[in-house]
């Protein structure tokens, strides 16, 4: 095979190509939105990130799992809909989006409350996007308090993670090892 042929694939989709046009996805319907911190980060630096908890910690490889990390956040905070999801990227990935979704016209503490309600119910899929989700935005909280958060609210997010972490436990070692160690240097029991 020519090197020009083993470079003219288009219509072959590399797990490598699939995963980048996620990250495509996110970022543009992410573009208008910044993190809590003082720095206003770049939001679309959050769904990078819990994708890379995935594969550079937690070993994962599974392509579906990984485009879904990038995305989801797309359908609770942007316009995307499940359909435009199920349409870009497919069924599997559609339903770990679905799975990882808070309904935002719930009242905050229903929202929360129903969190720690379905987590053991997930698939292992959706508890892995989950996990990484959660020690992603623990770290984010130690490294800078969210603008108008007082400590208290810092503690009580720590607390309610880890009621969700007891539901996904027995998912991925590594990741559930890193959040106990987040856990315990708060000072929460695991
Ligand atoms: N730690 C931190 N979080 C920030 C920051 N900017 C935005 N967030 C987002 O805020 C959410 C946590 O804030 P809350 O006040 O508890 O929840 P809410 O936005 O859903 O109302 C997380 O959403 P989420 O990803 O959907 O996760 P989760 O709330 O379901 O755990 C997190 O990604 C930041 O600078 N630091
Ligand atoms: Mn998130």
């Amino acid at each position: 095979m020519s090197r020009s042929s083993t470079y003219s694939c288009t219509n072959m989709s590399s797990d490598a190509a699939l995963i980048l046009e996620a990250a495509n996805f996110a970022a543009e319907k992410h573009k208008q939105q910044r993190r809590k911190d003082p720095e206003k980060t770049p939001y679309i630096n959050h769904p990078l990130g819990v994708a890379r908890i995935l594969s550079h910690e937690g070993g994962i490889t599974d392509t579906a799992v990984l485009q879904a990390a990038l995305l989801h956040d797309t359908v609770e905070d942007t316009n995307t809909t499940f359909e435009e999801i199920e349409l870009h990227f497919g069924q599997d990935v559609r339903n770990i989006v679905e799975e990882v979704t808070d309904d935002k016209t719930l009242p905050k503490m229903e929202r929360k409350r129903l969190q720690m309600e379905h987590a053991p119910h997930c698939s292992q899929k959706a508890k892995l996007v989950k996990l990484a989700d959660k020690l992603y935005n623990l770290r984010d909280l130690k490294r800078c308090t969210p603008e108008g958060w007082s400590e208290q609210r810092v503690q009580e997010y720590f607390q309610w993670a880890s009621e969700v972490v007891k539901g996904l436990r027995g998912t991925n070692s590594i990741l559930e090892g890193k959040l106990d160690h987040m856990f315990m240097d708060q000072g929460i029991a695991v």
